[in-house]
């Protein structure tokens, strides 16, 4: 990992340092996801397995999951994994439905009442990650709050294994979900294919879930323009920023960095300490737990791109961590919660010693799907709202109008829009 003193940075240093690795490869990537999104457009099906035999190499003849190869996935997975799978479900339902959002109503003035209901969006498409390892703690991130929220159909497309089935565990998570609409199709082709419908997948109103930077292009993409649907949020490689104090940890800390880095090349991971002697012992444990880890190869191309950052204070560590703004944030420190407030950006936070990321990605209850790419300024990760509309209502009287009536007829006639004006005037007149 590369070590510097942030007071020596100058600005474009500083800018370089808190890139993502994803953002330097944007224009290749674009050129070649548009192209792939348009001949799904254009070839549909036959597309989608071409694409398939080329970047899964899967010959894909039926697309999508059978209900006997959903029931054997089941059948078949370890007692311990399944247990695990419907374990973490369970703690996860229940932190989303607790969180849910609910129905209101006000009266605004005397006889004007404003609602809001929310429903379900329709149809929506689940992108479960298989590339370098299949998630199907993905599949419940995404599955329960869609089921919560009563979504009508769900569409899930996950990458086919190099045998050309879907993973077991995935299909297990998914029908835990009440899912049973599984396709085995990555990439970009999955995105294009949820997005305008194929004759095998339904298009969908809008798509959810992770995936590297050819999946998170295409969500980008096919979210804008002519026939966009809705997406998430740019979910791409994960990133952690772990803030740590001289009190905390050197190996949970470097466990916690190498629990990131080995999702992918292009992850991102970022110790800020005010202490030299902590930032030592990490890089030590760094070294030494990555040889014992089956992904370093992955793992030690994503600390190329990451830093060992030595802060003046705690204070400067928190400005930069809310100018970075991480999909995850550790607070390794000594009374972490009384450091929470100065926290304005980050998709989930982790607090002291004992709050592994890990946690988070399957089961203590808060969501896994997290904005990526400094996007924790501006969206949040997936809730249950993620899956809903809201449709507000205004109900009122003749009474209501006269009491609101006149407010609007004066900002119609400031905005120069006489036939705004004249629809509230004339039931004005109407009523009097
Ligand atoms: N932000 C979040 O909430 C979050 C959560 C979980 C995982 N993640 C991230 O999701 C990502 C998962 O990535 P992955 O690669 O393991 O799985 P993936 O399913 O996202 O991507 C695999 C697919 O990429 C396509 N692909 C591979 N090489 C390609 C190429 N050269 N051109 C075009 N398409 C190509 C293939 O079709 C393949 O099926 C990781 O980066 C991980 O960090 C993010
Ligand atoms: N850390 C990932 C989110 O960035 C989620 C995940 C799934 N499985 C393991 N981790
Ligand atoms: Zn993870």
């Amino acid at each position: 990992m590369n070590r510097v003193q942030w007071s020596r940075l100058d600005a474009g240093a500083r800018a370089a340092l808190l890139a993502r690795p994803a953002e330097m490869n944007a224009p290749d990537v674009s050129e070649q996801v548009a192209a792939i999104l348009a001949d799904v457009r254009e070839r549909g099906d036959r597309a989608v397995r071409d694409y398939t035999q080329r970047f899964d190499g899967i010959v894909l003849n039926e697309p999508r999951v059978s209900v006997a190869d959903m029931d054997e996935a089941s059948a078949t997975l370890p007692a311990a994994l399944r247990t695990a799978i419907e374990e973490a479900a369970a703690r996860i339902e229940a932190f989303h439905r607790a969180g849910m959002a609910a129905d209101y109503a006000l009266d605004t003035a005397p006889g004007v009442r404003c609602e809001r209901m929310l429903r379900p969006i329709a149809r929506v498409g689940l992108y479960v990650p298989a590339g370098s390892a299949p998630l199907p703690s993905t599949a419940l991130m995404l599955g329960i709050p869609a089921r919560l929220a009563g979504c009508e159909e769900v569409v899930v497309c996950t990458p086919p294994r190099a045998d050309g089935r879907a993973d077991p565990a995935v299909l297990h998570a998914a029908r835990v979900c009440g899912i049973d609409r599984v396709y085995r199709i990555g990439g970009v082709q999955a995105i294009a294919a949820m997005a305008r419908g194929t004759a095998s997948v339904p298009a969908c109103d809008k798509l959810f879930g992770p995936g590297n930077g050819w999946v998170t292009e295409a969500k980008r993409q096919v979210s804008s323009g002519a026939g966009a649907v809705g997406i998430d949020m740019p979910a791409g490689p994960s990133e952690v920023l772990v803030i740590a104090d001289a009190g905390a940890n050197p190996g949970f800390v470097a466990a916690d960095l190498l629990s990131q880095a080995e999702h992918g090349p292009d992850s991102q991971v970022i110790l800020l300490s005010d202490d030299d002697a902590m930032l030592d012992a990490v890089d030590a444990q760094v070294r030494a737990q990555l040889a014992q880890l089956p992904r370093a190869g992955i793992a030690r191309q994503a600390l190329a791109c990451s830093h060992l950052v030595r802060v003046a204070s705690l204070d400067e560590a928190f400005e930069i961590s809310n100018r970075y703004a991480p999909e995850h944030l550790i607070l390794a420190l000594r009374d972490a919660r009384a450091w929470l407030p100065r926290v304005r950006r980050a998709g989930s936070v982790f607090l002291g010693d004992w709050a592994p990321e890990a946690l988070g990605d399957y089961c203590s209850g808060t969501n896994h799907v997290l904005p990526t790419s400094g996007a924790a300024r501006y969206c949040s990760g997936v809730n249950v709202s993620s899956f809903q509309v809201a449709i507000t209502v205004q109900e009122v009287s003749a009474e209501g109008l006269a009491q609101v009536g006149p407010c609007a007829a004066e900002l119609a006639s400031a905005e120069g829009l006489e036939a705004h004006r004249r629809a509230v005037t004339l039931r004005l007149e109407a009523a009097a």
